[in-house]
């Protein structure tokens, strides 16, 4: 296509050669571990209908008059142990992840397909980051949000944000969303791998503990298909690790508020295995893409708190596949088979492996 073309309709700044995009979308992070910071960062989130479903009548006084003047300080106070000099642990992973992303697509596709990165709370937004995609002249969109297990409260609230970017759009890029991958092999695969590799350095705990973070029981109950994904994702790790039930344990992590939450509880369920016997207990979080403030502080700080007071010895987090080759690789498949039927881009496309020559 001559850049001519393209010129006119999505401004000066845009590479004409990358058509097809890749959105990866996390949580969100504050942008300082103080509670200056974490205040509307924390608004934003817990504003969200999606992740608490009371009427806005209701809600709306008790986050604002209670929640948002106590919470914060509480929360600056833990991301203050993990923060790293680059800056929140969940903002430099899913930003490394991107670029490894981009290079590895670009290597396996011959084509140069961006990656770009959002936060579905702060910056930089879901909307910020489309519009710019756009700029570049993307006109095919694949979201992945980075939450191998759908819930209505992460992945559902993603889909909200891209739905309203798109009202906002003259001539919106073809789109896909991936809805979820707590089931695809190269992932359970890449998970294993990592496990194996934390056992083959460290040896091996006397049970295996994968937490994943909580929801309400109540959305459970209405539909959300969360809950058994979890355990979907556990029962194939048993099967590749060849572990049974009482050898790969799940839990639930990270529960606010009052109302019950997905049980058993992750500290509850560390404290009661310490109290078991249990000597060594390695812990997994593989519903967290990147590591944050959930795995290093909740997990490998507050629990292993909690494991050696009721008598246990070492709780050994095994971290996120974060940037990983393993993880690189798993996620780059994926992308590739959601992207099937959508051309490479004419202009730029080099012959490479499989296509043309003699091959049948
Ligand atoms: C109160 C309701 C919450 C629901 C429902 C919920 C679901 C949910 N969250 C994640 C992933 C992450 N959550 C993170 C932090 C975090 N989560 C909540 C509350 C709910 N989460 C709060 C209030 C916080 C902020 C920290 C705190 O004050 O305790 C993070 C870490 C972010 C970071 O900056 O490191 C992640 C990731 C999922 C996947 C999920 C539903 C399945
Ligand atoms: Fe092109
Ligand atoms: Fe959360």
């Amino acid at each position: 296509m001559p850049r001519s073309y393209y010129t006119g309709l999505t401004g000066p700044s845009h590479d004409p050669s990358a058509q097809t995009g890749v959105l990866l979308v996390n949580l969100g992070t504050p942008v300082a571990p103080t509670a200056r910071a974490v205040r509307p960062y924390l608004a934003e989130f817990l504003g969200d209908p999606r992740v608490i479903e009371y009427p806005r009548w209701l809600w709306w006084p008790i986050l604002h008059g209670v929640i948002l003047r106590l919470r914060p300080a509480r929360s600056a106070h833990a991301y203050a142990r993990i923060w790293t000099a680059e800056g929140s642990p969940l903002r430099v992973g899913s930003e490394k992840l991107a670029e490894g992303l981009q290079d590895k697509l670009r290597r396996d596709r011959g084509e140069p397909i961006r990656v770009a990165l959002a936060m579905r709370y702060g910056e930089p937004s879901v909307r910020a980051q489309i519009e710019q995609l756009q700029r570049e002249g993307v006109r095919r969109l694949l979201v992945l949000p980075l939450y191998p297990q759908y819930s209505a409260t992460s992945t559902g609230s993603v889909i909200d944000a891209v739905a309203d970017t798109l009202k906002h759009l003259r001539w919106p890029p073809e789109l896909r969303i991936v809805n979820d991958y707590h089931d695809d092999n190269d992932h359970i695969e890449a998970l294993a791998l990592s496990i194996e590799r934390g056992w083959a350095v460290h040896g091996r705990g006397e049970k295996l503990l994968l937490s994943f973070h909580g929801i309400p029981q109540r959305y459970v109950d209405a539909g959300d298909p969360y809950f058994n994904q979890c355990h979907t994702t556990a029962r194939l790790l048993r099967a590749r690790l060849g572990l049974d039930e009482s050898r790969l344990v799940v839990s639930f992590q990270s529960r606010v508020g009052r109302e019950p939450w997905l049980q058993p509880y992750t500290d509850a369920t560390v404290r009661r295995l310490a109290a078991e016997g249990i000597r060594r207990l390695d812990v997994a979080c593989p519903g967290f893409a990147v590591d944050c403030l959930e795995t290093l502080e909740e997990i490998a700080m507050q629990n292993r708190d909690f494991f050696t007071a009721a008598g246990g010895e070492t709780l050994r987090y095994i971290p996120a596949l974060n940037d990983s080759p393993e993880q690189v690789n798993s996620l780059a498949v994926l992308i590739q088979r959601h992207m099937q039927g959508w051309p490479a881009c004419a202009a730029t496309a080099t012959p490479h492996h499989g296509y043309g020559g003699k091959s049948a």
